[in-house]
């Protein structure tokens, strides 16, 4: 189907209800590829259906996997080793799935060719890369060096200790190491050493959690730098867990807690709370911090206040989102309703996402009013005296659509263009706004 050229929101004064949220990319995409590994059969229920799972389950289709849908979820039989040795994997840009693909085909002794969209071909992936080849992993670049499409061959695979990783341009280098190392941790415990700084830490611990419910224990500890450092006992082997239940996505939720701050709410998001495994679940506490009510139980959480029609403001920030680099972008554009200038620091991960995430950002806030500085890693935002109604350019981001959607309840109407792009992972982002604002 056509993708619509744009989506004219019109202001809205009050929103409340309740939603369910879509399943976890970050948890769909690393459960379909551990059920794979897994020895047995798993039952995958409350996947998300959205671009980036489906590259993530065709991929795994394309290298011989059997995965069978039935009413109430997935089944995936899995195996150590993938049936087929050749494969074409069209990766499209979802950054998790080709990290964490290319380090589990590289051991496995075929031959593979990932691409994806033109963004994908620009988003690094020489840390991962240079990490896996001292383990005689045998990986080529296409086209330039350092970036996809690549070309995985079989290779002379070698354990040497420690497995070394760059974690300062993306923390998904290090989950696809560590979701690959019980291919090789097979006589002798497997040791990964991070190297400087690891960003988006949350993240590498929720690989480590879904490890565990997959059979596979990761130790941490530190070394005598201070830097973080796994180990994988010999012998390690993935056990289908038999079901495995995919929470609501934490930083879907993102959207709806803010429109319950800016519009008053309570809206009520259920699948998340206060036992959810995601670390964007801590996006609550940025909402706190900006004098947002906030009630959460076990599995489900409320944003409410006074609402921005009816004269509130949020508390301004300043603050560092290394640990919540998704959610970040909608406490930027929240900014537009701050009593003051707000500042996100440590996002410089932002570059190297779906598009340049700061550059983006700071141009379309600019547009609506706000005055914005954007350096190499924060984001200086002042918000205006008066909103602009404007016409938002999204750059294929979907969280540029999603959060820029919450302008909306500024009293002007707000235009996002190529609305469709939030179908990398929200769907039907769109028809779930409406359906709380139509009050
Ligand atoms: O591991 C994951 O599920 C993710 C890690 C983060 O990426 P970086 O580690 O590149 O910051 C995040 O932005 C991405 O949406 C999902
Ligand atoms: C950065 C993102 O995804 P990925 O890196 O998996 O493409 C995202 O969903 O915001």
């Amino acid at each position: 189907m056509p993708r619509l050229p744009f989506l004219d929101l019109a202001p809205i004064r009050h929103a409340r209800g309740e939603l369910r949220l879509p399943g976890s990319k970050s948890i769909s995409i690393r459960a379909l590829l551990l059920a794979s590994l897994a020895d047995g059969q798993t039952q995958l229920r409350g996947l998300l259906d959205s671009d980036d799972t489906r590259v993530m389950r065709d991929a795994l289709r394309i290298c011989g996997v059997s995965l069978r849908e039935s009413g109430s979820g997935l089944y995936v039989r899995g195996a150590s080793r993938f049936p087929a040795s050749t494969a074409e994997i069209f990766v499209g840009n979802s950054g998790l799935s080709i990290r964490t693909l290319v380090a589990v085909l590289a051991f496995m002794g075929g031959r593979y060719r990932l691409f994806g969209v033109a963004r994908m071909h620009e988003r690094p992936i020489g840390d991962l890369v240079d990490a896996l080849r001292p383990l005689g992993a045998k990986i080529r670049y296409e086209h330039a060096e350092g970036f996809p499409p690549l070309l995985i061959e079989p290779g002379q695979i070698r354990v040497v200790q420690p497995v070394r990783v760059r974690g300062d341009a993306s923390s998904q280098f290090l989950t696809g190491i560590l979701q690959a190392a019980p291919l090789l941790a097979q006589t002798q415990p497997l040791v990964v050493q991070v190297e400087g700084e690891l960003i988006s830490r949350p993240y590498v611990d929720l690989s480590i959690a879904l490890m565990q419910r997959f059979g596979v224990h990761v130790d941490c500890d530190t070394d005598a730098n201070g830097a973080p450092r796994y180990t994988i006992a010999a012998g390690a082997r993935y056990r289908s867990p038999g079901t495995f239940t995919v929470e609501g996505d934490a930083s879907s939720a993102s959207y709806f807690l803010a429109l319950g701050a800016l519009a008053g709410g309570p809206v009520r998001v259920l699948g998340m709370g206060r036992t959810s495994l995601q670390g964007d679940v801590r996006f609550t506490d940025v909402l706190a911090g900006m004098g947002v009510e906030i009630i959460q139980g076990e599995d489900w959480t409320e944003a409410r206040s006074p609402g921005v029609a009816a004269g509130f403001r949020l508390r301004a920030f300043d603050a560092d989102f290394n640990h919540i680099p998704d959610a970040a972008m909608t406490a930027a554009v929240m900014a537009l309703f701050a009593d003051g200038p707000c500042v996100l620091r440590n996002i410089a991960s932002w570059r190297v996402k779906e598009t340049d995430r700061l550059a983006a950002m700071a141009t379309e806030l600019a547009k609506l009013g706000a005055t914005v500085e954007a350096g190499t890693d924060y984001l200086r935002i002042v918000p205006p005296p008066a909103l602009r109604s404007a016409s938002i350019d999204t750059y294929d981001d979907h969280r540029m659509a999603m959060s820029f959607a919450l302008v909306a309840c500024g009293g002007v109407g707000v235009r996002i263009n190529d609305p469709g792009c939030v179908s990398k992972t929200f769907p039907d982002y769109f028809a779930q706004l409406a359906a709380l604002t139509a009050v």
